[in-house]
């Protein structure tokens, strides 16, 4: 019999850290072989299991992540940033599966990951959840139905620790937008109104962030015209629609060629 994909999930006691440990060890398509934290947190070296309050699982939190890569088929990485993209080169170099939830990567960052995609799978997006994933498509189709007298707004709302903002998801919907409309969303994205800010320019994609106690995701994008709206609405109630699209993710990523893959090629969406 052959072995399931073995995981490794990185920022292990992150608020997806654990729901990822928690997906991996009760699913029956994949294993869990290696946690990642970083060097100095509390949990290195214990148990991930009992770290998380519960029965040991057998995988001790380790610090060194490609001593861990380079035992799995798969790296599932929602931490931050600069750790992605060193956890990037690693999973290349151990010929892993590298799945990135991580949000608030800048450009430069996304350009930095090119040249481990030519030697593993990459699969990144800034919302892992089926749901999410065809808001992105239903919202693109009623952007290419409305000319630019309908306003279109993205208000995310999530937990009052999140980071970064405009969150990976508004920005996801608002490319969506931006592509149905045919035009870029760098020319027309307005991301921060504070004062005098003059009238809404027409064709402009508005965001909004709001952050507060123990939001899991919400966003609406809205379309306004005069006398009517249309909202479209995503709410996550829980972080296991995430982890359950990550863990899919590592597994169809299994057979793919190397690459940069989101989950519409997941989803086949
Ligand atoms: N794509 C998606 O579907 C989703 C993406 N996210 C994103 O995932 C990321 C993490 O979110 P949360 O779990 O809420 O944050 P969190 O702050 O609870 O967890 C992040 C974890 O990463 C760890 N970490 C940071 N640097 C590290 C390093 N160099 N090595 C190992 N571990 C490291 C931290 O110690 C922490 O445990 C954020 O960017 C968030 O926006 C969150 C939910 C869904
Ligand atoms: O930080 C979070 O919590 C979330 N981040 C992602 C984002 O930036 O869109 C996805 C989800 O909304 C939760």
């Amino acid at each position: 019999m052959t072995e399931l994909p073995g995981i490794v999930i990185t920022g292990a006691s992150g608020r997806m850290g654990q729901m990822l440990i928690q997906t991996v060890v009760q699913s029956d398509k994949a294993r869990l072989v290696g946690a990642v934290e970083r060097a100095g947190h509390p949990w290195v070296g214990q148990d991930i299991g009992q770290a998380m309050g519960g029965a040991a699982l057998g995988v001790v939190v380790t610090d060194e992540p490609l001593e861990a890569f380079a035992k799995a088929q798969a790296v599932i990485d929602f931490t931050a940033p600069a750790a992605t993209l060193q956890f990037a080169k690693l999973a290349a170099q151990a010929r892993a599966v590298h799945v990135i939830g991580t949000t608030g990567m800048s450009d430069e960052d996304i350009a930095k990951l090119e040249p481990c995609g030519r030697h593993a799978v990459i699969v990144r997006a800034g919302n892992m959840s089926l749901g999410v994933n065809l808001l992105t498509q239903l919202t693109k189709k009623v952007a290419a139905a409305l000319d630019d007298d309908y306003d279109i707004e993205i208000i995310e709302s999530h937990h009052n620790q999140k980071v970064d903002a405009p969150s990976g998801t508004a920005l996801m919907l608002g490319e969506a937008a931006a592509e149905g409309r045919g035009v870029a969303l760098a020319d027309v994205s307005d991301r921060g109104r504070d004062g005098i800010t003059g009238a809404r320019q027409k064709g402009d994609i508005g965001f909004v962030a709001v952050r507060g106690g123990d939001i899991v995701g919400e966003h609406d994008v809205m379309f306004a015209t005069a006398g009517e709206r249309i909202i479209l609405r995503h709410v996550a109630s829980d972080r296991s629609v995430f982890a359950r699209g990550a863990l899919k993710a590592a597994l169809w990523g299994q057979s793919q060629k190397p690459g940069e893959y989101d989950m519409l090629d997941v989803l086949g969406l």
